[in-house]
């Protein structure tokens, strides 16, 4: 059974507008996938239905055989548990050290109290610098987070969504913030929790470019809908269009 499914998801925040529109797609593990589509078409809110960031309207979202839709408190402190996320601008504590950030990540396995004492074992503090190693920035690890560049407070972002050991990981725009080589420093990485650690990625992204350089699979979002679905090979222009109609040509040169 593939991992994530969702079937029929509608999303309205005003009970009015829909924003999501009848989708349905699912996720295989091991898939790297991105999501496109212009500004406004509704992939941030496709992306805080699936870990219940924001209520669902209608339809299903399925992960790891649980029926996420209509989850309570406990099941979606497990579900965030298994699902990583990443920023388009970071989510860190700015005043805390890079360290101190990534292990927030543990904070699901928890008790309130040992979160609020901060209680890591030396297990998680060892995985911790595992990951900054593997990123490139344990260097680091004791600098406080408004210290490093955007591209390596992104770094930071990856190993917190790591260390919660997830199924799963969402990308929210991951790169809008960043230059150019610490977009490509991010996406190496972002491809890489998929090829060398298995887990699934589904990454927004406003450039097409890098969604078809970097991604198993593409799925396309037009005002709140999917219209296309399908490898880099078969987003021909015509497809293109369909996605970000009269934006295309300012979208693709960007
Ligand atoms: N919390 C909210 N309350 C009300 N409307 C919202 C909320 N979040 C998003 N929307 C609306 O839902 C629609 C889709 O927004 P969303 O952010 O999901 O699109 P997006 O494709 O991620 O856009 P962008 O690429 O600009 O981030 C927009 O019309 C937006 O104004």
């Amino acid at each position: 059974m593939a991992l994530l499914q969702i079937a029929g998801l509608s999303k309205s925040y005003d009970n009015e507008t829909k924003v999501l529109k009848d989708i349905s797609f699912n996720v295989e593990a091991g898939e790297f996938v991105s999501i496109i589509g212009p500004s406004g078409a509704g992939k941030s809110t496709l992306l805080r239905c699936i870990n219940r960031m924001v209520s669902i309207s209608s339809g299903e979202v399925i992960f790891d055989n649980a029926q996420v839709t209509s989850m309570k408190k406990r099941a979606l402190r497990q579900l965030r548990t298994n699902i990583g996320m990443v920023f388009q601008h970071y989510n860190l504590v700015p005043r805390l050290t890079v360290i101190e950030n990534v292990l927030h990540g543990r904070f699901g396995y928890k008790s309130t109290l040992q979160g609020v004492l901060s209680r890591f074992t030396e297990a998680e503090k060892e995985q911790a610098f595992y990951l900054l190693r593997k990123l490139g920035i344990e260097e680091h690890a004791y600098k406080r987070c408004d210290q490093l560049s955007g591209g390596q407070q992104q770094r930071v972002g990856i190993a917190r969504a790591l260390i919660q050991d997830p199924k799963l990981v969402l990308c929210d725009e991951p790169i809008a913030s960043l230059d150019p080589n610490s977009s490509k420093i991010i996406m190496d990485h972002l491809k890489s929790i998929t090829s060398e650690l298995g887990i699934t990625c589904l990454v927004n992204l406003h450039q097409v470019e890098v969604a078809q350089q970097y991604s198993d699979r593409i799925i396309g979002l037009n005002q709140g809908e999917v219209v296309f679905d399908g490898s880099n090979y078969q987003l021909t222009e015509d497809k293109i269009n369909r996605i970000y109609g009269t934006q295309v040509r300012e979208l693709i040169t960007v």
